[in-house]
C-alpha cells in the first residue's frame, strides 16, 4: 500500500482546568484561598475542521503564529491526541521527533541514550546495535559516547535526538522546532538526510517558525490560524499567505 497522511475535518477538544482569580491581602489568606477555591474544568477547542493530505515523497511545512496549533495538530498526526472530530487516515510507520528529551535520562551517558531512545522508538536490540556507531558520527558526539547525557548542551542533545529519529528508515517523520538548537553546520546536514529520506518516497511534515527552512526543506505548507486552516497548497504560496497573515 502507498505511503500516505490524510487529515479529514480533524477537530481536537481538551478538556482543562482554569483556576478562578484570587484576591488575598495576607500569607494566611494566600493559604486559605489555595485551599478553598476549587479550579473549574473547561473544554477547549484547539483544531477545527483541519483537512490536508500528504503522500509519497511530500514534505509538509506547518506554519502559522504563536498558538495557533500546529505542535496540537503533530500530536495528533503522531497519534498522541486522538482527534474529537473527523478523522485521520495514516498508511505507513510514523516516527516522531516532537520532543528533543523525549526517551533520554541525563544519568546514563550518550551511548546508552540511544539505546534507551531507539527502544522507545520501537527498535530491536539488534537494529539499535547496527546503527549506534553511525549515529555517533552524525551527531559529532563520538568522541563523548561515554559522558552523561546532563553535561551536554542543549544543541549537543537535539543533534543527538536527530540522528536518532531518522537513522532508521522510517515512512512518515513528524518534526516540530527540530532545528531551533542547531548550528548552521549541522542544520545542513541534517537537511541533507532529510533530502535523503524523502528521496526513497518518505513523507516529512515539519512545524516551523523558521520560514527559510520551510522554503528550502518542504514542498506544500499547511498554514493555521487559530486552530484552523488558513491556506494549504505549495510552500511559497502558503509562506506569502502567513506574512500576509502577519501583516493583517
Ligand atoms: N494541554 C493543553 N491544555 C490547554 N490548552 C492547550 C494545551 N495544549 C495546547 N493548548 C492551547 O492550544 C493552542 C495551540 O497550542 P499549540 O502548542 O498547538 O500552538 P503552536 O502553534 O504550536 O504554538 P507555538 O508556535 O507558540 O509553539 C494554544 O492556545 C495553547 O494554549
Amino acid at each position: 500500500m502507498a505511503i500516505g497522511l490524510s487529515a479529514r475535518s480533524v477537530g481536537l477538544t481538551i478538556p482543562h482546568y482554569v483556576q478562578g482569580a484570587r484576591e488575598s491581602g495576607s500569607w494566611w489568606q494566600t493559604l486559605v484561598n489555595a485551599s478553598m477555591a476549587r479550579p473549574h474544568r473547561v473544554y477547549r477547542q484547539i483544531l477545527a475542521d483541519v483537512s490536508f493530505d500528504a503522500i509519497d515523497g511530500d514534505r509538509v511545512a506547518l506554519i502559522g503564529r504563536n498558538g495557533a496549533g500546529k505542535s496540537s495538530l503533530l500530536k495528533v498526526l503522531t497519534g498522541a491526541y486522538q482527534p474529537t472530530t473527523g478523522c485521520l487516515e495514516v498508511h505507513g510507520k510514523r516516527q516522531a521527533l516532537l520532543n528533543i528529551s523525549l526517551g533520554f535520562n541525563g544519568q546514563a551517558t550518550v551511548e546508552e541514550n540511544i539505546l534507551l531512545r531507539g527502544t522507545a522508538m520501537g527498535l530491536s536490540l539488534e537494529q539499535i546495535k547496527e546503527v549506534t556507531g553511525q549515529v555517533l558520527d552524525f551527531s559529532g558526539l563520538a568522541e563523548v559516547a561515554q559522558h552523561r547525557l546532563y553535561t551536554l548542551s542543549a544543541g549537543q542533545r537535539m543533534r543527538l535526538g536527530f540522528a536518532v529519529s531518522t537513522a532508521v528508515d522510517q515512512d512518515i517523520i513528524l518534526l516540530d522546532e527540530w532545528l531551533g538548537a542547531g548550528d548552521m553546520q549541522f542544520i545542513r546536514k541534517a537537511r541533507a538526510r532529510m533530502n535523503d529520506r524523502v528521496r526513497g518516497s518518505r513523507i516529512v511534515i515539519l512545524a516551523t517558525h523558521n520560514l527559510e527552512i520551510a522554503r528550502r526543506v518542504c514542498n506544500k505548507g499547511v498554514v493555521l490560524e487559530q486552530g484552523r486552516v488558513a491556506f494549504s497548497g505549495g510552500v511559497i504560496e502558503a509562506i506569502m499567505e502567513y506574512r500576509r497573515l502577519c501583516r493583517g
